[in-house]
C-alpha cells in the first residue's frame, strides 16, 4: 500500500515543543513527560477496542491506530508532552516475510532455526509497500493531534528483532539466539545488517510521513555481555543513526532527534553517549539518574527512568519516587536535557488515575526543583 506523503507544511504548527527541546539537551521550564506503552492495556478505552479487533489488525488499520494513539492524549489533556504512534516493533519481521501472531505475547510459527532459513526472508523489502499502513497512521495522527504534542515514530533495534525472529517469541535461556551468535557469528552479523537496512528505510519513511522524533527500542540489549553488545548490537545501532541522518539530509527532510533505549545496557552508557550518534539515551530503572548523568557527561539528553512497578504502590510511593528522580536528574527550577518517563513500558492493571498522578508529580517537581 504505497503512501501519499503530505507536504510537511500541511501539518498544524506544533504548540508544545518541550520534548524536542529537551531531546536536544536544552533547558526546559519543566521536564517533558510521556510513558512508554502509554496507549495500552492499562487503559479501559484500549481494552474496549481490543475486544472487537485483533492486535495486528489494529496496527494495520490507520483509523484504529490513530484512535488508540490519541486515547492517552485525550485522557491526560495537558499532562502528556508526546504521543507515540500505535504499532509494534515486530512489524519489521512481518515486512521481511515472517508470520507473527500475538496471543497474548508474540509468537512466530516458523522462526529462523538455522542460517539456511534466511532464504525464507524476502530478498528485497519494499518498506513502503509493506508498512505503508504505519506511514498512513502517522500522517493521519499528526493531523488529528492538531499540534498539541509532537508525534514519536519508532522501530525495534536489529539485535532485539533478530532475537525474536530466531527464538520465535520470548525466552528464558535464549538458547537459539545464543547458538546463532556464538556458532554462526558471520551469518548473524549479515542478518543483523540486513535488518538494520530495513530499519533505516522504515525510520526515514516515518519522518517523511510526519514523525517528529524517532526512538529505537533495543529492549533485549541486556542479554548481551558488554563485549558481545559491541559486536552484535552497537554496530547496527551506529549504522542506523548514521544512515538515517544522511538520508534525512539528502532528502531534505527535518533532522529529527533520535533516541536510543538500550534496556539493560547501562554498562555501555558512556560509550553510547560518546559515539553512537543518538541525541537521547533512554534509561531503565537499574541505573541511578545521577550516575547516568555522570557517565554521559552532558553529551546526550537522558530519558527515564522510574521503575514501572512504582505505579502499583499508590500515590505516596509515586510522589516520593518522582521527587527523588527529579533530584537525580539535577532539576533546579526547571530541567536540562531530561525527558521524564518510566524505565520500561507501563504494565497492565495499573490504575489510570495513578498514572495521572505520576504525570502531575513530574509537572510539579520538575518545575520547582526537588528541594521545594
Ligand atoms: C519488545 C517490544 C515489543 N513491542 C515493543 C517493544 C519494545 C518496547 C518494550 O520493550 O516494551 C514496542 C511497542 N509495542 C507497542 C507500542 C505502541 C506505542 C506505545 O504506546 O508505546 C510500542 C512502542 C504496543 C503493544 N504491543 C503489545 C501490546 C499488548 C497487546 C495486547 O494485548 O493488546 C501493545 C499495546 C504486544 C507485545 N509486543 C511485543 C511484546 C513482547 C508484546 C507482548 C507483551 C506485552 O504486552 O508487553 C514486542
Amino acid at each position: 500500500m504505497p503512501h501519499e506523503y503530505p507536504s510537511l507544511n500541511d501539518f498544524p504548527p506544533l504548540k508544545n515543543d518541550l520534548l524536542l527541546r529537551a531531546a536536544r539537551g536544552e533547558k526546559t521550564e519543566r521536564a517533558p513527560v510521556w510513558i512508554m506503552r502509554q496507549a495500552g492495556r492499562y487503559l479501559p478505552e484500549y481494552r474496549e477496542v481490543s475486544k472487537s479487533h485483533e492486535f495486528f489488525e489494529i496496527c494495520r488499520t490507520p483509523d484504529l491506530a490513530t484512535e488508540i494513539t490519541l486515547q492517552p492524549i485525550r485522557r491526560y489533556t495537558g499532562l502528556l508532552d508526546a504521543s507515540i504512534i500505535f504499532s509494534d516493533i515486530l512489524v519489521i519481521p512481518q515486512a521481511m516475510g515472517m508470520e507473527v501472531l500475538m496471543n497474548p505475547g508474540p509468537s512466530f510459527p516458523d522462526p529462523l532455526n538455522t542460517p539456511a532459513d534466511v532464504e525464507k526472508l524476502h530478498k528485497v523489502v519494499d518498506v513502503e509497500e509493506r508498512l505503508g499502513y504505519v506511514y498512513k497512521a502517522i500522517t493521519q495522527t499528526r493531523m488529528a493531534l492538531a499540534g498539541e504534542v509532537p508525534l514519536i515514530g519508532f522501530c525495534g533495534a536489529p539485535w532485539t528483532l533478530f532475537l525474536y525472529m530466531i527464538e520465535g517469541g520470548g525466552s528464558k535461556t535464549f538458547q537459539k539466539v545464543k547458538t546463532w551468535i556464538f556458532k554462526y557469528p558471520e551469518e548473524s552479523k549479515a542478518l543483523l545488517l540486513r535488518i538494520a537496512n530495513v530499519c533505516v528505510d522504515f525510520l526515514v519513511g516515518q519522518v517523511k510521513a510526519g514523525a517528529q522524533l524517532l526512538q529505537v527500542f533495543d529492549s533485549n540489549a541486556g542479554e548481551l555481555s558488554p563485549h558481545d553488545f559491541d559486536h552484535f548490537s552497537r554496530p547496527t545501532l551506529v549504522h542506523i543513526s548514521t544512515n538515517v541522518r544522511k538520508r534525512l539530509a539528502a532528502e531534505k527532510l527535518p533532522s529529527v532527534p533520535l533516541t536510543l533505549f538500550a534496556k539493560g545496557a547501562n554498562y555501555a552508557l558512556a560509550s553510547l553517549a560518546e559515539s553512537a550518534g543518538y541525541d537521547t539515551l533512554g534509561l531503565d530503572w537499574l541505573v541511578d539518574p545521577a550516575e547516568a548523568r555522570r557517565l554521559v557527561k552532558g553529551k546526550v539528553a537522558l530519558q527515564g527512568n522510574m521503575d514501572p512497578g512504582v505505579l502499583y504502590g499508590g500515590r505516596d510511593a509515586i510522589e516520593g519516587t518522582v521527587k527523588r528522580i527529579c533530584a537525580g536528574f539535577g532539576v533546579d527550577g526547571g530541567s536540562q536535557g531530561w525527558i521524564a518517563n518510566l524505565g520500561h513500558g507501563i504494565r497492565p492493571f495499573v490504575d489510570p488515575e495513578d498514572t495521572m498522578w505520576f504525570l502531575q508529580c513530574v509537572h510539579k517537581y520538575s518545575a520547582q526543583g526537588s528541594n521545594a
